[in-house]
């Protein structure tokens, strides 16, 4: 009997190494990277005592200062994502740093975030992709308790979903911006799979699935195609959903892998989603606003004065300072019936002049204009 050790040579059933010839330069390589290791480990103490000067600067500058910079922080990881030189794909570089900065902030200040729970929901994975897995993610039941908590001070930021490429806007994360006085620092894209997730591979019948709405909707024709005969049940969260799915005979979840592992379940059946790009934007929210990085994008809410051709008026300060607008989005008012707000994304910090400019017109026209935040476009 052979098998595979994880480092790749073969080993026999009494222990016998069979790469043979190889030993002397197996042996040589793997010196070489335990001295690379050791170097590696001092160069991120020395960052991480780095991190512990920019903290201690910050702090005799003001006592209340704040710790984490969204705009360095993209920054940093533009310039690796960019120059990075291989093997090692770029994407994965970008994450190791990403992990270094997150253990590098943790030591200025250690961070909680709120994301709409429960464990092991999308929103707690792009709560980790952003942050990395230095700080403590705390799970909320609902958006609205994302925004109090952050708004209370009792967690510094919060993440929450806005917007996916297939089921479109999540209205109650738009509508909660009215109220609040939180800031947009920073965007989140996720490609999102979806599993079909249940207790046994080779499957009882399902007579339930539970799922969060929108990823029902997001896999309708591969149920319809695969389970049509079983009932739908949306649930508050793909993490309830498997959960629920975890303690029911017949049930099952659509769900992350985050998830299957958490609650015990085995994948029957991967990447269900009808659109192979599926796609959701999540937006972090903290109670600073962040400085430009460079490649940024405002977020703005509008409401139009109630009279003809009050719509153009809205859109035209953009293009007349060469704004780009990547985004709108209509939703009542809560104030009077049947009036509107809009909410803009555009290219671009608001303390860049062409977008000042544009913002100064635009309150010209606009009964309101709030800028819910620049922030810097999603790294990774
Ligand atoms: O440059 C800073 O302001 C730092 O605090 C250092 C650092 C880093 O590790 O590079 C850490 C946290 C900040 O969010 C940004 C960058």
């Amino acid at each position: 009997m052979t098998g595979a050790v994880p480092w790749g040579v073969t080993v026999t059933a009494d222990g016998q190494n069979t790469a043979g010839g190889d030993d002397a330069a197996l042996e040589a390589i793997r010196e070489r990277i335990d001295d690379l290791d050791q170097r590696i480990m001092q160069l991120i103490s020395e960052r991480a005592a780095c991190a512990q000067e920019v903290a201690r600067i910050k702090r005799e500058a003001d006592p209340a200062a704040t710790f984490y910079r969204p705009e360095r922080e993209a920054q940093v990881l533009r310039r690796i994502h960019g120059g990075n030189p291989g093997p090692l794909d770029r994407e994965e570089m970008t994450r190791l740093f990403r992990e270094i900065m997150s253990a590098c902030l943790a030591l200025e200040q250690p961070l909680s975030v709120a994301f709409l729970g429960p464990e092991g929901t999308f929103t707690q994975a792009a709560a980790l992709k952003h942050f990395g897995h230095s700080v403590q993610t705390v799970a909320m039941s609902a958006i609205d308790e994302v925004f109090r908590e952050v708004e209370s001070g009792s967690v510094q930021y919060g993440v929450v979903p806005v917007e996916n490429s297939t089921e479109g806007v999540v209205t109650h994360t738009l509508d909660r911006f009215m109220q609040s006085p939180l800031h947009i620092c920073g965007e989140v894209e996720m490609r999102i799979h979806h599993h079909l997730l249940g207790q046994d591979a080779d499957g009882g019948q399902i007579l339930r699935v539970y799922s969060h709405q929108q990823s029902l909707a997001q896999c309708r024709e591969w149920l319809d195609a695969r389970l049509p005969q079983a009932e739908r049940l949306p649930v508050s969260s793909n993490a309830e959903a498997a959960r629920r799915a975890a303690g029911e005979a017949g049930a099952a979840a659509i769900a992350s892998e985050a998830a299957a592992e958490l609650y015990g379940l085995q994948v029957l059946a991967a990447n269900i989603e009808d659109s192979p790009d599926n796609t959701t934007r999540f937006l972090v929210i903290g109670r600073q606003p962040s400085g430009p990085s460079g490649q940024d994008k405002t977020s703005l809410l509008v409401s139009a004065r109630n009279r003809p051709g009050s719509l153009h008026g809205l859109l035209s300060p953009f293009a007349e300072n060469d704004v780009s607008m990547t985004r709108i989005e209509s939703r009542p008012s809560q104030c009077v019936n049947w009036e509107y707000v809009f909410f803009i994304d555009l290219e671009g910090h608001a303390q860049e002049p062409r977008v000042a400019r544009a913002l100064e017109a635009l309150r010209r026209e606009a009964e309101l204009v709030k800028v819910l935040g620049s922030y810097p476009k999603a790294v990774l």
